[in-house]
């Protein structure tokens, strides 16, 4: 089976934690707007609290801020709260947005003082715009390079005081000049599944949806630790309820709802248990190589690689072995197989790439 023939292929996966148009039309309705609303990284929240609170008692401007952590755990929501706290304005914008040093130099030298500059994606800034930027943080002052070759002059420019707060999928990718120069960082974990309920039960509210405690416990358990994801269920969930039943959310709708989606229990949609059942039927539970996967699926080696597996391994349902790809023993119990030498064929309940 090939992604591009079913309905959207993985670009329109529910699960996907990236955002999508309609989360980021609706995001800014659901966004938590102080810290006390802000639901779970409770040890970032409180060491944050911390940093904001002196700030403001010394009548300054906050440290630099870098938040890393997987896509959709509130990255930008915590940059908003930190302006709100500090009552000071925002400016957004992303590594790749700037690709220039000409565009780092215009983006500060707006500032006002106390600012707050998210930069997301912070590690995929150019190499001349994050060597402009170190100054910037450390001194608040920039060279703007005029003219090139012998001739060109460098203008020193003062910048007000302003609190950068940078985001990125994983610190580790940053260069350590970078690193070193802000004052926190904090690491946004995965939610737990109580953390996501309290999640979808505000949003529940704020969209002016009826649900029952379990029935948040159901999308919750399929969200993969991630609040867009929680959210997103929530909506098409919410849709179904209107639609199918009337109008309340109850453990047994939202699970007939996340099933229609082809979303299962653990989170895992079409691809992801496609990847596991070709791994555990065709062979046996591997190993076996990333390219001879993602044909037995019918996929690129990168939609497998870069889409699928990330969660697999994250879930302890697949490892990345020296000798290829190998399911673990949860594996086989999810899809409810039984490994070869176990009493039974490796056989499943329905044909390959069913539920
Ligand atoms: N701790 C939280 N409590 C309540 N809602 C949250 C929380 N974290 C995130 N959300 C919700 O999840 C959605 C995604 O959050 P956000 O855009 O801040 O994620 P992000 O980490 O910046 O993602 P990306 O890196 O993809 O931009 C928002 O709608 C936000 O309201």
């Amino acid at each position: 089976m090939n992604w591009d023939e079913t309905d959207g292929g993985p670009d329109a996966r529910l699960v996907d934690s990236s955002a999508d148009g309609e989360d980021q039309a609706i995001e800014a309705a659901l966004r938590p707007k102080d810290l006390g609303e802000f639901v779970g990284q409770e040890r970032v929240r409180e060491q944050l609290d911390l940093v904001l609170k002196a700030a403001r008692q010394r009548g300054g401007t906050a440290d630099h801020v870098l938040l890393s952590g997987a896509p959709g755990l509130g990255k930008t929501t915590l940059s908003m709260i930190i302006a709100a706290e500090m009552g000071a304005p925002i400016r957004i914008t992303s590594g790749p947005a700037i690709q220039h040093a000409g565009d780092l130099a215009a983006i500060l030298s707006s500032l006002t003082e106390g600012e707050v500059l998210f930069l997301d994606e912070i590690h995929r800034m150019s190499r001349p715009a994050e060597e402009m930027l170190y100054m910037a943080m450390e001194d608040f002052r920039v060279d703007v390079i005029v003219g090139k070759g012998p001739g060109a002059t460098a203008i020193p420019l003062e910048l007000p005081p302003f609190t950068l707060v940078g985001a990125t999928t994983r610190a580790g990718l940053l260069p350590p000049p970078l690193r070193d120069r802000f004052g926190f960082t904090g690491h946004m974990e995965f939610y737990t599944a109580p953390e996501l309920e309290r999640v979808i039960h505000r949003s529940a509210r704020l969209l002016d949806v009826e649900i029952e405690a379990p029935g948040a416990a159901e999308i919750a358990g399929r969200s993969r630790g991630t609040p867009r994801i929680a959210n997103r269920l929530l909506r098409r969930v919410r849709d179904y309820a209107q639609v199918k039943a009337d109008g309340v959310i109850t453990s047994e709708v939202a699970g007939r709802a996340l099933d229609v989606y082809d979303v299962d229990g653990r989170g895992l949609d079409r691809l992801d248990r496609a990847v596991l059942t070709a791994l555990l039927k065709l062979f046996g539970g591997g190993p076996v190589g990333l390219s001879t996967l993602a044909v037995a699926v019918g996929e690129e080696r990168e939609t497998v690689e870069e889409v699928a597996e990330p969660f697999l391994v994250r879930e302890g349902l697949l490892a990345r072995t020296p000798r290829g790809r190998v399911a673990t023993p949860a594996a086989w119990a999810h899809l409810g197989l039984t490994p070869p030498g176990h009493g039974g064929a490796g056989t499943a309940q329905g044909d390959l790439f069913a539920g």
